[in-house]
């Protein structure tokens, strides 16, 4: 065996998945074999949840079924409410929600149960839940009651009633719904390799959603977003955004929302979230975020050739939605729940334990010494 060591697993292809084509060399990325630029602007959130999870896209009866189904499963129970009243305050968004799955995992009547039916019927309870479990949880922290979520809207319309309280325009409700598509799935990020490696013991899927959730909460994956929102919120202004980025240059510092692993010429998903993140500042009539963040696109190509990531104009698109920005990151929880479960689903039905090897470099072998030799 080779003794090669890939730090990072940077290149190692660990496996072989049928969810979605990551394609660095055209910045492209496919679900199921679909453009995720045409998803965006064809579909809705809940038509990409069924693909993920089916292989194909739903007829309009399959679509109606699936509606309903996740429509009727969005309640959450009085223990978790109770719980979810009783979490600090000051708890980030991200431990509430990784607490909140957990908690539904004991609760749920086929938690045990690793089937392929049963994790099925258990993804489309968590994905119906977690927007719930958000709100409630956000909403406490805020001294607010919780608000019942509305089996009348649509997945994106939902969230932001639960949030809020009230729905906002189409235009707001299409540019969340695109960012609900374009954060499904990437192949084997970070979280999902973690939800997979989870489910490759034989561990049920609130634990591997758990364990995605720790890992997506991250700076360096999902937690980029709102990092992104804290950094332009940082720079007085567009004028100020050159200088600003030297000053990091300077210390070396990571510029959030930038670079990725995979793609080294862009991220597919950035020029859709960018249309978008733009829409909400034309509907919100504030465009400095958007303006700011150009120079910073601009000035990162030129001095280091670095692109942004899908985080960057995912970042002020949401806070001119109006969520309070460690809700950022939650929000891509609610969405990446499809594309975890298709990845848990896959490697349920094809398993491999993953227990990859360590090239050891500590203390050669020794013996004991006794308690008198130690001192
Ligand atoms: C949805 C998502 O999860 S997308 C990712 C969101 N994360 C972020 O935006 C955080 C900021 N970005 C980063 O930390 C990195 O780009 C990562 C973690 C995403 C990718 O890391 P890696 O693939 O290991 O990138 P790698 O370290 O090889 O980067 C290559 C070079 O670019 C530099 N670089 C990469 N990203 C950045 C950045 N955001 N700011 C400044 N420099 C950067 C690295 O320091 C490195 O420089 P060096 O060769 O002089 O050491
Ligand atoms: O693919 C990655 O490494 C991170 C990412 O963009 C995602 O999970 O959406």
């Amino acid at each position: 065996m080779s003794e090669e060591i890939r730090r990072g697993l940077v290149g190692v292809i660990a496996d072989e998945s049928a969810v979605s084509k990551v394609v660095p060399e055209t910045n492209s990325l496919t679900y199921r074999g679909y453009p995720v630029q045409e998803l965006c602007e064809a579909c809705a959130f809940e038509e990409v949840a069924f693909l993920l999870w089916n292989g194909e896209l739903p007829t309009k009866a399959e679509l109606a079924a699936f509606r309903a189904e996740e429509a009727s499963q969005r309640a959450i129970s009085p223990a978790l409410h109770r719980v979810i009243a009783d979490f600090p305050k000051d708890a980030h968004p991200m431990d509430a929600i990784r607490t909140a799955v957990s908690f539904l995992g004991m609760e749920d009547p086929e938690t045990a149960d690793v089937s392929e039916p049963a994790t099925r019927r258990k993804a489309m309870r968590i994905l119906a839940k977690v927007p719930t479990a958000i709100a409630a949880a956000a909403r406490a922290a805020k001294g607010l009651p919780p608000i019942d979520p509305d089996p009348s809207l649509t997945f994106a319309e939902n969230f932001f009633h639960v949030v809020f309280g009230k729905v906002p325009a189409k235009e707001v409700v299409k540019s969340f719904d695109v960012s609900l598509i374009l954060y499904a799935e990437h192949g084997f990020n970070a979280s999902t390799f973690t939800a997979r490696t989870v489910t490759s013991t034989g561990a049920d899927l609130h634990g591997a959603i758990t364990a995605g959730i720790a890992a997506l909460k991250g700076p360096l994956h999902g937690g980029a977003n709102e990092a992104v929102m804290h950094m332009l919120k940082e720079i007085p202004g567009p004028e100020a955004a050159a200088a600003w980025l030297e000053s990091r240059f300077d210390h070396k510092a990571l510029v959030m929302g930038f670079g990725h692993r995979v793609y080294k010429s862009g991220d597919s998903r950035v020029p859709t979230m960018t249309k978008y993140a733009n829409i909400m500042a034309e509907v919100v009539g504030d465009r400095r975020w958007m303006e700011t963040s150009r120079v910073l696109a601009e000035v990162m190509l030129e001095r280091k050739n670095i692109h942004p990531n899908l985080d960057f104009p995912a970042g002020p698109a949401y806070f001119l939605m109006g969520f309070d920005i460690p809700l950022f990151t939650p929000i891509f929880v609610a969405s990446r729940v499809t594309g975890w479960s298709a990845h848990v689903i896959e490697q349920a039905a094809n398993n491999r334990l993953i227990r990859p090897l360590s090239h050891y470099i500590g203390k050669a072998q020794r013996s004991v010494p006794s308690a008198a030799e130690r001192g």
